[in-house]
């Protein structure tokens, strides 16, 4: 059997008398893009931040590359490969795309340089940049601020940062938020080139791309996963279609 990248057990969290995760089971598995899909509140955040370690768990359990990782904090999720886009190193709007991507591999590695300068001159941190710049195809913008970027071009550069520490895992929370139809369907295609570097737990609204792009999705609704399975199974489930789209269930 293949083993999981990752793997949630029992995971409940509670906010006072609000339960926001209710004993959750979750498993991303080599090479699949797993959408985690509800409706408002349904508590898809709150369950990103404990996997990323922004968050403790009340209880269960968080395995990732088959260590129990619960206690760990982000950084060492991180280091260990967990990749989180805009949350370990955030943007630097004075700074070039190269100059961000530089930035979050020296966060990530540790390395202690006095001068930001000096970190340039890192040949082969540099060109690691450069790299994964060029994946998510900035390559020709490497020298634009990050102020004046496109709003995609920007969430393009978060991607570009998460993918240069060659994360083993990616933990993306709505990555189409606020782009138009054109955007997401570019990022669209970045994350189906993404999925053979590092499986995808996808938290997204956008319909149209997690269905085109989900191996599974799961459906949370008052923090609990109420259905999981292919996107087949997801479109027609009666209890999905009535949780997740209400009266507009004939939408899908
Ligand atoms: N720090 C907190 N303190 C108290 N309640 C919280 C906290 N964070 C989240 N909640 C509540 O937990 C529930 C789940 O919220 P969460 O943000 O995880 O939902 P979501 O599915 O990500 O929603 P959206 O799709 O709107 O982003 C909500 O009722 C929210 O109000």
């Amino acid at each position: 059997m293949t083993e999981p990248v990752l793997e949630i057990r029992k995971l409940s969290k509670s906010f006072g008398a609000l339960r926001a995760s209710r004993d959750i089971n979750l498993t991303l598995l080599p090479g699949e893009i797993h959408a985690l899909i509800g409706p408002n509140g349904a508590g898809k955040s709150t369950l990103i931040k404990q996997i990323a370690g922004n968050m403790a768990p009340d209880a269960g359990e968080i395995r990732f590359l088959g260590r129990d990782v619960t206690a760990l904090d982000t950084v060492g999720r991180a280091r260990m490969g967990l990749g989180r886009s805009f949350q370990i190193s955030s943007v630097i709007a004075e700074f070039t795309v190269l100059q961000n991507v530089v930035l979050a591999l020296q966060g990530a590695r540790g390395t202690s340089y006095h001068l930001f300068r000096a970190v340039l001159k890192d040949r082969e941190m540099t060109a690691t940049a450069r790299a994964a710049a060029g994946r998510v195809g900035l390559d020709d913008r490497l020298a634009v601020r990050a102020q004046d970027l496109s709003h995609g071009e920007r969430r393009k550069l978060e991607i570009a940062m998460a993918l240069a520490l060659a994360p083993r895992a990616f933990l993306l929370d709505e990555p189409m938020a606020g782009m138009g139809a054109e955007g997401a369907a570019e990022m669209t295609r970045l994350l189906d080139r993404l999925r053979h570097e590092a499986p995808i737990l996808l938290v997204e609204h956008d319909m149209d791309a997690v269905f085109s792009l989900a191996d599974r999705i799961s459906v949370l609704d008052y923090g609990e996963i109420i259905a999981s399975g292919t996107v087949e199974e997801i479109r027609a489930d009666p209890v999905v279609r009535r949780a997740y789209l209400g009266d507009d269930a004939e939408a899908i």
